[in-house]
């Protein structure tokens, strides 16, 4: 269990949400490209490719702080979906669909780590996850041999019911400790097939960042930050592994009634 807490951002308006978000992702990643030459990150699918899309695609000041650098970019999945790639479900589409689609052409363009869409309509996703899980694998582990995939930067979405990637409450997955990535058979959230990072390669990252917006989101996150009985959920289970290494990016309907301590600036 890490012991420092989580970070709790709130702001008025998704444009200064947006804002604080790209200073974020940037400082991830002109800190990654200082330690190795590329930007490692894996993204989920829900409402956050639009929100990342509005943040990263915002004009910026011309300084290279502030200018991604896309083609140093390798973006991964924190979950997708067991569906063909162009299936309107996949968190590959939506991406591709929101911010990879967009982004000018003098920015360059990121690599991005699709699921293998010859194994979607497979009755069990096991393959899928083993198949992604040597992609990751490739990735992070070509030189050394390493235990776990240290990603430079994950981005989050939080369920009404307090789920993240395709990590469920109550779920046997919770408890994986050796799999990178496994599958999930059986999502409340449809549709029921998918794959998923596991908890400790979640926990793992350097940075991680939830992004959790409007009034929908504040019974979850007062059980996720203030009471004791929403501490086995999966997103509060990703704020207790990594602590401060976590930081939420919400508006202020989200933590509506949330006693937990938040700042309204990076
Ligand atoms: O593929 C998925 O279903 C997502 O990765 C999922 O984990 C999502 O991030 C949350 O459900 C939050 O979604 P919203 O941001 O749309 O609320």
């Amino acid at each position: 269990m890490a012991s420092a807490s989580p970070n709790l951002y709130s702001f008025p308006n998704s444009n200064a949400l947006a804002e604080s978000l790209r200073v974020y992702v940037l400082r991830a990643q002109n800190s990654a490209l200082s330690r190795h030459e590329s930007f490692r990150l894996a993204v989920s699918g829900g409402s956050l490719p639009a929100v990342l899309a509005k943040a990263l695609l915002a004009p910026g000041n011309g300084s290279p702080e502030d200018t991604p650098q896309f083609s140093k970019w390798h973006i991964f999945f924190a979950d997708e979906r067991a569906v063909p790639l162009d299936h309107e479900e996949s968190n590959y589409r939506l991406l591709k669909d929101e911010l990879v689609a967009k982004i000018p052409a003098e920015l360059g363009s990121p690599v991005i780590h699709p699921i293998d869409e010859k194994h979607v309509h497979d009755d069990d996703p096991q393959e899928l996850a083993d198949l992604y899980q040597e992609d990751l694998m490739r990735e992070f582990a070509a030189k050394d041999s390493v235990k776990l995939p240290v990603f430079d930067l994950i981005l989050l979405g939080c369920g009404p019911d307090g789920h993240t990637c395709s990590l469920f409450p109550g779920h046997d997955l919770l408890r994986e400790k050796d799999a990178w990535v496994a599958p999930e058979t059986n999502s409340p959230k449809p549709p029921p097939k998918r794959i998923t990072l596991t908890l400790p390669v979640v926990t793992h990252a350097v940075n991680i960042a939830f992004v959790a917006t409007g009034a929908g989101k504040k019974e979850i996150l007062k059980q996720i930050f203030d009471l004791e009985e929403g501490s086995s959920l999966p997103s509060a289970l990703v704020n207790q592994g990594a602590g401060e290494k976590v930081s939420w990016f919400t508006d202020h309907p989200a933590v509506d009634g949330v006693a937990f301590s938040r700042r309204g600036s990076l």
